[in-house]
């Protein structure tokens, strides 16, 4: 039986001024689906996770949490809705321990029981005490992502998690997502192809902020038009 949808985004467009970053894209993603979405530089990537996590109003379309209208609606209530984001820059505080770091995301009291959780889930558990400075950097990506849950999201959008990671610990990100997917809905934008493929999700390719192909990993690498914009062609 298909779940209820947490968030619906219908033909959302947006303007900054002459640039159509977003063009007409909708979406719809239940709890438990991970959905991953690449494109070239400038596609609307981020523009469209900012409409999704409430930063950036669209110019048209909907985005409905649990059914209800959100559009225009302030960033907190989408985090409030359990809508939560990694962003691509660092948000660790380096001068606090992993644990910390993981306490100070946490919105409600304090619940040592999920930073626990949350560190075995990360596979950091006996880094608990250390400073985030000293992390190396899939650890610290990894802590993010550890921060983002301990808002206890029902939807998680991460914005290239790979970025700067070896082919160990992308593949570690691919299970680490499987897994934070029993608890939540995951959206990613990825650059990395060898980490798109190994997550083997329902993936939609934007190109100059239209949706242009979305499928399986090897029906979207196999449309001839998304070959096209890849290589130039386009
Ligand atoms: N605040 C803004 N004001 C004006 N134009 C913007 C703004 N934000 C994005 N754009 C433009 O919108 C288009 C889409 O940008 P966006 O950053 O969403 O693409 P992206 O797919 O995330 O790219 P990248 O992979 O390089 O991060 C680009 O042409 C960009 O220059």
């Amino acid at each position: 039986m298909e779940s209820r949808p947490i968030l619906e985004a219908i033909d959302i467009s947006v303007r900054f001024g002459g640039v159509v970053a977003v063009d007409g894209v909708s979406l719809t993603i239940a709890p438990g689906q991970i959905y991953c979405i690449v494109g070239p530089n400038g596609a609307g990537k981020s523009t469209f996770f900012n409409v999704l996590t409430g930063t950036v109003r669209p110019s048209t379309g909907r985005i409905l949490i649990d059914g209800r209208e959100f559009a225009g609606r302030p960033v907190h209530a989408f985090a409030r809705s359990g809508v939560a984001r990694k962003f691509q820059a660092p948000s660790v505080f380096p001068t606090l321990t992993v644990g910390d770091n993981l306490r100070v995301a946490q919105r409600d009291r304090q619940d040592e029981r999920a930073i626990a959780e949350i560190l075995t889930l990360l596979g950091m558990a006996e880094l608990a005490g250390i400073e985030a400075s000293t992390l190396g950097h899939g650890q610290r990506q990894w802590l993010e992502i550890g921060m983002a849950l301990a808002t206890k999201p029902r939807l998680l959008l991460l914005d290239e998690p790979t970025a700067g990671m070896g082919p160990d610990e992308t593949q570690r990100t691919v299970s680490l997502i499987r897994r934070i997917s029993e608890s939540a809905a995951v959206i990613v934008i990825e650059h990395d192809m060898e980490f798109v493929r190994s997550l083997a999700v329902h993936t939609m390719v934007l190109h100059q902020g239209r949706l242009i192909s979305q499928g399986s990993f090897e029906d979207v690498a196999e449309d001839e038009f998304v070959r096209d914009v890849y290589l130039g062609r386009r």
